[in-house]
């Protein structure tokens, strides 16, 4: 796979330092996520106290349950703690109110999800422009030509969802999560529906994104060999972070992954 040469674009963060992996972008302090009630009260996140820096590609891994979509929620704000707090972009989450909330998820955070989710009725294009038509900052056309560059989706723009293959759907829904350059990338199992081939180019797009433009990226999966091509792994167990890998190796992670007492 080849990529167009160096953009004189800047880095997307708004963070003091734009690669260093300095400065936490986002953080959680003391977080706590329960559902239910006595005697069926599941504690899905328990005082959960982690950093994603600037610039950095960060996966989250664990075992089914450890509570790794439940942070990423709670991070996008699509899910309130019960207790603690998320900070992104230096803004207590718990500190605004709900419309200041759908703002600033709008402007300052990109979701690329494993279902895709685009609108099935809008076009390529109109998929990766969403968030400007629905108020959002102004996508700049410089920095928009070159997300279709990038990501060879130059002859698919006028295309429908439908039209177009897993790959090509999951390249144009990280557009779209890069298109307002976000504070920070979610991404939730983003290679799950994809076969190896379309998930090895969706996983360099995304490390493109952060080696070459600044941004940062944290990534839900379950793939070690995903993981190995992120800078750092957080695991988490029982709802709590059980450890991290900087570098990691995806044998590494195999090792970190296996039942405690296993020889890995
Ligand atoms: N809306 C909810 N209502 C009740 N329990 C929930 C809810 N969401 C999550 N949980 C529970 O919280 C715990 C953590 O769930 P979560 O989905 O965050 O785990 P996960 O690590 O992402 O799992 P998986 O790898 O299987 O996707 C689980 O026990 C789950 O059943």
């Amino acid at each position: 796979m080849s990529f167009p040469s160096s953009p004189s674009i800047p880095p997307a963060s708004s963070g003091p330092s734009s690669s260093t992996g300095q400065s936490p972008v986002v953080r959680t302090v003391e977080i706590t996520r329960t559902f239910g009630h006595d005697p069926a009260l599941v504690t899905a996140l328990d005082r959960v106290s982690v950093e994603f820096e600037t610039g950095r590609f960060t996966s989250i891994m664990g075992p089914s349950g450890s509570g790794k979509s439940t942070l990423l929620h709670c991070l996008a704000g699509l899910e309130r703690p019960t207790s603690g707090s998320v900070f992104v972009d230096g803004t207590d989450l718990a500190s605004v109110s709900d419309a200041q909330l759908t703002t600033l998820r709008r402007d300052r955070l990109g979701f690329v999800f494993q279902a895709f989710n685009l609108i099935p009725t809008l076009t390529a294009e109109e998929n990766i422009t969403l968030s400007e038509r629905i108020g959002g900052p102004r996508i700049q056309r410089e920095w928009m030509s070159l997300l279709v560059q990038v990501l060879g989706l130059g002859d698919r723009l006028k295309h429908r969802p439908s039209e177009l293959s897993g790959g090509q759907q999951q390249r144009v829904a990280i557009a779209r999560a890069l298109a307002h350059r976000p504070a920070v990338v979610l991404a939730d199992e983003p290679t799950g529906n994809l076969d190896s081939h379309a998930s090895g180019e969706v996983l360099s797009f995304l490390r493109l994104a952060v080696e070459r433009f600044g941004q940062t990226v944290v990534m839900v999966t379950h793939d070690p060999v995903a993981a190995a091509g992120t800078d750092r792994v957080v695991f988490l167990r029982d709802g709590r972070v059980d450890g991290e890998l900087q570098d990691p190796s995806a044998d590494g992670v195999l090792a970190r992954l296996a039942p405690r007492g296993s020889a890995a």
